[in-house]
């Protein structure tokens, strides 16, 4: 076909409500029980082949539920890394060769089967695989992943349209090539929908991927990659192995074809695979694309003229949903003394009854946290911080692995504002509370400006506009999310471009063309129509 196409204009799919007498609940529970009524393997997907990997075996639990396996993946060798390596690049030339409007066709249907009659699995496998509850699951694995689908065509379908200028007797051209090799996508355990949009945004711009999901989000990585194939991807264009990922990019991160890294992931875990690749550097063909979105410690600061209700609510929602396993989750709050006056009964009252418990029961407001070690991590904190001076737990502070990894929700207040409450990422329903004098605001803020190494996201609550101005001007660097008046979290497609920097990552905002840039290698091409035939200029005489 011939014609410059235009996509469908993007839109947010609405959020379902699921509420009680539904035909979206009925149908979800339905296919819960019927996901956690089988026991799958949990293969990789190399060249369109579904294998086990040749590595040990893992169970993937329930986390709020430990006994219940849902299904058994095994970690990839090196063996399995270089077979989807090369799968990536023997899928190359078929891949980019293919026009843009063909491949944005797989991810809009993609998207459209997500809606429609994948909807249900998706968000059942990142139920129960990622103790979500239907409302977390919904946002993610749902909305924002077919958000993800539809805004990246249409984002991508812009740049393409982006071309040079051409003065009389030229044409300009932008030739808007992928990179020359293949893409590492390395994705983190909380979102279902970053696990699908790492390797699907360099897909799209023509580039061949080898994924590795967390062991953790494996269960509805599965399903992701049966969606993409449904759509209609070629086999080879997305390589899924399973496992650590240690024999993966020891492989990867070696290959001379190496062209880009997608990571979305811990601090620790991204600085250590920049610092494999800057150690390879001259082995490579090119200079790879880095893009690695991390770590955060979110903060919620008020200001006497706050509204404090909202304020409160900020907080149980903000530190609170999805277990404070969101990379913007508040976890770290700044509260003048007379808000805190007007919330705190409440707020420790309120956070007490949070119910914790089987996300497939519908009336939970959270789940379980993802893993044993993130249980320990969070039980380790809680004895460091008891009956420490000037720390007190306020409410939580507790933790059950009985049955599920539950940690409670917590409110630790410190009257020392660089304690490790403040600044470290615990990634689990622990906020940290933060009591100042009014007068001492801005002070507070300055302090709060650094107290951490990361710039993921933060609110300002006040009603006064000069402060929100201050505010935000003194906060500018702080957060690559900032909000005014509302919770840190919740970011969505087209609307809150999101990602931040310092220790918090590239900020190339995912989900938005800034992104797809990186996925990108334009070549320039300057056709001149009637060449000149003799060399000399008028200067000359
Ligand atoms: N900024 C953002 O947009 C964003 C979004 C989601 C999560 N996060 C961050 O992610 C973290 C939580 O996710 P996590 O616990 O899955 O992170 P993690 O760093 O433990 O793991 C991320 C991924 O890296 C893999 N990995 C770890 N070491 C590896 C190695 N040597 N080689 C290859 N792969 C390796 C893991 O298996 C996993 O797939 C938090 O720090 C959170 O803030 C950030
Ligand atoms: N869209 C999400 C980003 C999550 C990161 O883990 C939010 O803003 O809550």
């Amino acid at each position: 076909m011939d014609a410059l196409f235009t996509v469908p204009d993007a839109r947010n799919e609405p959020v379902r409500s699921y509420a009680p007498g539904s035909p979206e609940r009925a149908s979800l529970q339905t296919r819960l029980a019927e996901l956690a009524g089988e026991q799958i393997q949990l293969t990789s997907t190399i060249g369109g082949e579904q294998r086990m990997a040749g590595g040990e075996e893992l169970p993937v639990v329930q986390p709020h539920k430990h006994a219940h396996v849902l299904g058994v993946t095994a970690n990839a060798t090196t063996a399995d890394a270089r077979a989807a390596v090369q799968a990536a690049k023997d899928a190359a030339p078929m891949w980019r060769a293919l026009p843009y409007s063909e491949r944005a066709a797989i991810f809009l249907r993609a998207a459209d089967l997500l809606a429609g009659p994948w909807r249900d699995t998706l968000n059942g496998a990142t139920m129960l695989g990622q103790s979500k509850t239907v409302q977390q699951a919904e946002i993610d694995a749902a909305c924002e992943l077919i958000d993800f689908l539809r805004y990246n065509v249409a984002f991508g379908s812009q740049l393409l349209a982006d071309q040079p200028k051409s003065s009389d007797g030229i044409w300009n051209r932008f030739d808007h090539r992928p990179l020359e090799g293949f893409v590492l996508a390395i994705t983190p355990f909380n979102f279902t929908a970053i696990g699908a949009n790492l390797p699907m945004a360099p897909a799209l711009m023509g580039n061949t991927v080898v994924w590795k999901p967390s062991v953790t989000q494996q269960f509805a990585a599965h399903f992701t990659m049966r969606l993409f194939e449904a759509a209609g991807l070629p086999p080879g264009v997305i390589n899924m192995v399973t496992g650590d990922g240690l024999a993966v990019s020891e492989v990867a991160l070696a290959d001379p074809d190496f062209a880009g890294l997608h990571f979305t992931g811990s601090t620790p875990t991204f600085q250590k695979l920049w610092t494999t690749i800057g150690n390879n550097i001259s082995n490579y063909r090119g200079y790879p694309r880095i893009v690695g979105e991390t770590g955060g410690k979110d903060f919620i600061i008020a200001h006497p003229s706050a509204n404090a209700a909202a304020v409160s609510t900020a907080i149980i929602r903000g530190a609170f949903e999805y277990q404070g396993q969101k990379c913007s989750a508040a976890s770290r709050s700044y509260l003048p003394r007379s808000i805190w006056n007007a919330i705190k009964d409440d707020l420790v009252a309120t956070t007490e009854g949070l119910t914790y418990g089987d996300v497939a029961d519908f009336s939970n407001f959270g789940g379980a946290v993802i893993d044993r070690r993130a249980f320990d991590k969070h039980a380790a904190v809680f004895d460091r911080v008891r009956g420490a001076s000037g720390v007190d737990i306020l409410a939580g502070g507790t933790v059950d692995d009985s049955v599920g990894f539950f940690v409670r929700p917590t409110l630790i207040e410190s009257t020392d504002p660089t304690h490790e409450i403040f600044t470290t990422e615990y990634f689990g329903p622990i906020m940290g509370v933060h009591v100042f004098d009014d007068a001492d605001f801005e002070k507070v803020v300055k302090q709060a400006e650094n107290a951490s190494p990361y710039a993921l996201t933060g609110s300002i609550f006040a009603d006064d506009r000069r402060v929100v101005d201050w505010a935000a001007s003194e906060l500018r660097f702080s957060a690559g999310n900032f909000y005014i008046n509302d919770k840190p979290t919740g970011a969505v497609v087209g609307q809150q471009p999101f990602g931040g920097a310092r220790a918090s990552g590239t900020n190339d905002k995912a989900g938005s063309w800034h992104n797809l840039l990186r996925w990108m290698s334009p070549r320039t091409i300057k056709e001149t129509f009637v060449p000149p035939t003799d060399h000399r200029y008028p200067h000359m005489g």
